[in-house]
């Protein structure tokens, strides 16, 4: 049976979007058949992050009515299938969000894991894409304010019946963390399944348009995404060492070359 698992976050800009993209490669490369699912149709970011902007058919022309579901899905890194939500002035005019649920079915039938981007906020697209799920991960930054808007979503979830699987903290730093993660465990009565530090590869890899657990499997965001997707599924993960030797290395080589 397909599993559905909306990625949410209630506070923007909080790495939802990051952390979905990198998701679903790393599932895939477990052999998931993984369809990841911009319902964030505002934004638009996950095509960027995976590399795959300027696709012609996006979710905004099915929940338009211009295209079938079918042909908005694109092959993307690591064998992961991603449907891109698009961006036209005209089609946030057009779009209809009823028309999710038919394109849900026939996505759901095409994949054993739909992984779902859902937009920020509650307003009725986000609750759209959260009611379409079993399950959610919620995102958030340490912070008070995406912890409690974290905290609003989850309550909407669990309204909704959905399974909360845990929460991922995204940006960590420890330096700067004031709320431990058995606290934040607290305050959201959800386990923490994942820490993520805060790491400047993850903007330099979506600017260059390529998930960082492709770009730099060796870094220790890649490695607590490959993790999480591991826990998912019930897989063995075995993190990657960062290559040391190759970095002194590289270092002697640079120093070498500036002779
Ligand atoms: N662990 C991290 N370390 C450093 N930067 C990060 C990290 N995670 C995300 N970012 C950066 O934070 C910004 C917001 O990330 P992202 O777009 O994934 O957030 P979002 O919650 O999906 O936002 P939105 O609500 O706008 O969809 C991006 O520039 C991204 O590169």
């Amino acid at each position: 049976m397909t599993r559905v698992i909306t990625v949410a976050s209630g506070k923007g800009g909080v790495g939802k979007t990051t952390i979905t993209a990198n998701l679903g490669v790393a599932l895939a490369t477990y052999g998931e058949e993984v369809i990841v699912l911009d319902a964030d149709v505002a934004m638009a970011n996950l095509e960027l992050i995976l590399g795959m902007e300027g696709k012609s058919v996006t979710l905004h022309d099915v929940l338009s009515g211009d295209a079938d579901v079918e042909d908005a899905i694109y092959e993307g890194p690591g064998g992961v299938k991603v449907v891109p939500a698009g961006i036209s002035l005209e089609g946030l005019r057009k779009i209809k969000m009823d028309r999710l649920e038919s394109a849900l079915e026939i996505l759901i039938e095409s994949a054993d894991i739909l992984l779902i981007d859902a937009p920020a906020g509650l307003e009725k697209d986000a609750l759209a894409a959260i009611a379409a799920a079993q399950e959610m991960i919620l995102v958030t930054t340490p912070e008070v304010p995406s912890i409690s808007d974290a905290l609003k979503t989850k309550i909407i979830a669990n309204r909704l019946g959905v399974d909360i699987l845990g929460v991922v903290i995204n940006r960590e730093q420890h330096d700067k963390t004031f709320l431990t993660i058995s606290e934040i465990e607290t305050i959201l009565e959800v386990p923490v399944i994942a820490v993520i530090p805060e790491d400047n590869e993850v903007s330099r890899a979506a600017a260059f348009g390529e998930p960082l657990v492709v770009k730099n499997p060796k870094s220790p965001t890649s490695n607590a995404i490959m993790q999480l997707g591991a826990d998912l599924i019930g897989e063995e993960y075995q993190p990657i060492e960062p290559d040391k030797k190759g970095v002194i290395s590289k270092l002697v080589e640079g120093l070498l070359g500036r002779r």
